[in-house]
This record gives C-alpha cells, structure tokens and sequence, in this order.
C-alpha cells in the first residue's frame, strides 16, 4: 500500500528554509528532512500537515500550494511524499522530535545530507526562488 507523507516547507522572513535532522535510532537517523509525517487514514493532506508541525514543532501553520509529490521506497514499502508550502501563523519551531532544527540559506541546504526522497522537492524549491529572482539569499 502506498504510505502519504507530508512534509512541510517553512521560509523564515530572509528566504531561509527550515530543515530538520531525524533522531538517533529511527529509520534514516542522521539524515535531515522536511518537518511532516504520515497522513491518517481519512485525514487531508492539509489537516495532516497542521497536526504534524503542531506535534513536532509547537507550530500553529496555514497549509499554501504544494509542489510536485515523490514517489520513493527506501525497502520498507512505497511512499508518496507530498511537499507542502506554509505559512507560520504562531509560534517559533522547537525539536520536540527531532535531533536539530536549523534555518539554510541555499548553500546551507546543499551542504546537509538529505533523505534520499527530499532531493527532487529541493531542486524544485531552488528552481522556484530562482524564477522569483531570490537566489542569493
Ligand atoms: N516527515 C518526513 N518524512 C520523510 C521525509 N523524507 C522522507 O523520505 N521521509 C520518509 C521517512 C519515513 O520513511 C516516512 C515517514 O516518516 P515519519 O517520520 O512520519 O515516520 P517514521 O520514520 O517515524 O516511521 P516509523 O519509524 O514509525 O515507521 O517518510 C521528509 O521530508 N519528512
């Protein structure tokens, strides 16, 4: 069966994207990610997505548009990963679940080691700030 996960694209306000580090002793430790999680069963993709972050995070988040969805299967069954933009409404992001939280300028973003499934959605992020003409920041 097919596993939808959300993960959520969260810019602070100088164009820096929050990502996340998954803890030791989970599937991919180590790895850095995009705060989200799996969709229950009957849940939206947008309900799924404020639940998460307020779990992880202490986030309250308005859902926007989402990118393209990654199909991956890392052996443990397929997943569909769906990116979602969003929007902080309140709070400030605390790792109540993960390993580190850290806000990545372009460069900072390249440099950390993703979860394989992640890459395609950051390619597409750059290519979007780039057509806006942000992609210094
Ligand atoms: N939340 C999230 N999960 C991601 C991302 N990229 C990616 O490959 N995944 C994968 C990791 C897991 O295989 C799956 C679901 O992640 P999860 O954090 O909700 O679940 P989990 O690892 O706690 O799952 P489990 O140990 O309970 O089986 O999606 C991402 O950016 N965010």
């Amino acid at each position: 069966m097919l596993l939808h996960v959300v993960a959520g694209l969260i810019q602070d306000d100088t164009g820096r994207l929050l990502a996340c580090q998954r803890p030791a002793g989970k599937h991919l430790a180590g790895k850095w990610e995009f705060p989200g999680g799996k969709v229950e069963e009957g849940e939206s993709i947008d309900a799924a997505l404020v639940r998460e972050l307020d779990e992880e995070l202490g986030i309250q988040v308005a859902p926007g548009a989402s990118l393209t969805p990654v199909d991956h299967d890392y052996g443990r069954g397929p997943i569909r990963l769906i990116p979602m933009l969003c929007q902080v409404i309140s709070g400030t992001p605390v790792a109540r679940e993960h390993e580190a939280l850290r806000w990545c300028s372009v460069a900072e973003l390249e440099s950390l080691e993703w979860a394989e499934a992640d890459l395609p959605i950051l390619a597409e992020w750059c290519a979007l700030r780039r057509s806006r003409g942000e992609e210094t920041a």
